[in-house]
């Protein structure tokens, strides 16, 4: 654990509520992350987890908005921020990577041109250091040949390169948190754990904190220092993940690990 009382979070999720359509649907979600954590959002479909998230990141889909509470960013309450208080914010303290990376690319520009604007526009970097800081990155993604896929059009790629790419993407600003919504659950069961292992890899490297979504409690077990259960929009439970995964306390986190069970998450319990 990196927690330790003396140390302020990073993110304090406090009391949150989120409406869609006027109605909340997110009730009162509370939770800290200390700085260089891993916290894993799990329960199931329609819980909250994704608007949660979204709220956290300024982003919320039309017609959702934060209705209560605050979500503090270092210290900071950012829950109503306008979207020029969030151009600073996004990519130098939070970033995000999610289920469905073609769809977070446009088609017709090579994936490095993406990247280098990025770096531009947010680094304030020139045309040539883009690029080679570009490059860079990509290598450091565990990308082959950096340069020709630099040059690559999304659907040259494979998901896992373009989840690749976004995740070079959401750290190029240096993020101190990083969201990942269902970062791998679209991709094969071998390239999930290579995407897994490199999330894994840039959290050590960079002291990046973590807040990741996902219905596959072996995934949180291999990522996470601590879990938080949601359902109907509620926190039924949260913990250190070796207490909440070996032996829940509410009944709803007992039924999710039970039925994970039998996929082999005794296996994947290491921490
Ligand atoms: N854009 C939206 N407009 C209206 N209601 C929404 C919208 N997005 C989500 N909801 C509703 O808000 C609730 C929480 O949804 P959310 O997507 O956060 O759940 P989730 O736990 O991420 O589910 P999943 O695992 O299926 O992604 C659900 O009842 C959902 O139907």
């Amino acid at each position: 654990m990196r927690r330790s009382p003396m140390q302020s979070p990073l993110l304090s999720v406090d009391d949150l509520h989120v409406a869609a359509g006027g109605v909340d649907v997110v009730h009162g979600v509370s939770f800290d992350l200390a700085p260089g954590e891993a916290i894993g959002l799990v329960g199931e479909s329609g819980s909250g987890k994704t608007l949660t998230c979204r709220a956290i990141l300024g982003v919320p889909p039309p017609g959702v908005t934060v209705s209560g509470g605050a979500i503090r960013l270092a210290g900071e309450d950012v829950s109503r921020y306008s979207r020029r208080q969030w151009d600073r914010v996004r990519g130098p303290r939070v970033a995000a990577v999610f289920q469905d990376p073609a769809s977070y690319l446009n088609p017709s520009l090579t994936v490095g041109r993406q990247l280098d604007e990025v770096l531009r526009v947010k680094n304030g970097l020139d045309r040539r250091a883009a690029r080679t800081r570009a490059v860079e990155l990509l290598a450091s993604m565990g990308l082959h040949r950096p340069e020709h896929v630099h040059d690559q059009y999304p659907y040259e790629l494979s998901g896992g390169m373009l989840q690749r790419v976004l995740i070079a993407i959401a750290v190029s600003g240096d993020p101190d948190l990083l969201v990942a919504d269902e970062p791998t659950t679209a991709l094969d069961v071998t390239v999930q754990a290579e995407v897994l292992d490199l999330i894994a890899a840039l959290r050590a490297e960079r002291r990046l904190s973590l807040l990741l979504v996902s219905h596959d409690l072996a995934v949180v077990a291999q990522l996470c220092d601590r879990v938080v259960v949601l359902r109907h929009g509620r926190v039924v439970e949260s913990g250190p993940t070796r207490r909440v995964l070996d032996d829940p306390a509410d009944p709803y986190t007992r039924q999710l690990v039970a039925d994970h069970r039998e996929y082999g998450l005794d296996r994947l319990v290491t921490r």
